[in-house]
């Protein structure tokens, strides 16, 4: 078997307070390189809050993460910051582009962010993500002249800007219609096949869910089964 890429280790998350919440506990899972898995369950089982566990968004407060082999535990904001921007990309449901730069410049942001390459090779490094994600023909214009799949498709490849290990997202065809929600599911896919990303999403859409090659699934914060109570 090939060597976990995220590993939680028991991980909890008790928000604080008179009457404390707990958004989840107990989580163990191990996802390996290439996976395509799905979060799936009931509005306010914890869906997002797992994956912004595993996407080191927030801290746990009991358990561990392991990205790539490394205990996060330990590491300060500046080292999560780091291990985001280098390790993991982000879609949400709502794409997040700046609206006052073009669909290209949204792309190189985290690129030159993390930086250590020339200007030139970013921006064709850009060009070629967007032209893969079928949008080569749209870099020079703005966010607001897209269709809403297209915006999407942009916080995809903005997600991919720096090659990440894992892509985490959060019901990214929430706001989609049914064809640009399968066009999203269909990247996710490749990706994972073709590029061995591993890609995490949360859905509440079964017909996409059951698409991938694996399924998490939650109820009230724990992880069940499918099928079994
Ligand atoms: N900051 C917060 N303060 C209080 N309760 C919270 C907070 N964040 C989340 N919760 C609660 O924790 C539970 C888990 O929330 P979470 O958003 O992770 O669930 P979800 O499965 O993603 O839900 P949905 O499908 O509705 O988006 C919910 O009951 C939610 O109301």
């Amino acid at each position: 078997m090939t060597a976990a890429v995220v590993e939680a280790r028991g991980i909890g998350r008790v928000l604080p307070g008179p009457v404390p919440v707990t958004l989840v506990e107990g989580i163990d899972l191990s996802i390996g390189e290439g996976e395509f898995v799905a979060i799936t369950g009931p509005s306010g089982s914890g869906k997002s809050s797992l994956l912004y566990l595993l996407g080191l968004l927030d801290r746990p407060t009991s358990g561990t993460v392991i990205l790539e082999g490394r205990d996060t535990a330990e590491a300060d904001a500046a080292e999560l910051a780091a291990l985001r921007l280098s390790k993991l990309g982000f879609v949400f449901q709502f794409h997040f582009l700046l609206p006052e730069f073009t669909v290209l410049g949204n792309v190189m942001i985290p690129m030159r962010k993390l930086g250590g390459s020339p200007e030139a090779e970013l921006r064709t490094r850009a060009q070629a993500l967007l032209e893969d994600l079928g949008l080569g023909d749209q870099a020079a214009k703005l966010p607001s002249q897209l269709s809403g799949g297209q915006r999407q498709r942009v916080a995809i490849a903005r997600a991919l800007a720096n090659r990440p290990r894992v892509i985490l997202a959060d019901e990214p065809t929430g706001n989609l219609d049914t064809k640009s929600a399968q066009t999203v599911f269909d990247i996710f896919a490749r990706l994972a096949r073709e590029t061995g990303t591993t890609v995490i999403t949360v859905t509440h859409d079964e017909g996409l869910a059951a698409q991938t090659s694996r399924r998490v699934n939650l109820v009230d914060g724990r992880l069940v089964t499918p099928g079994v109570r």
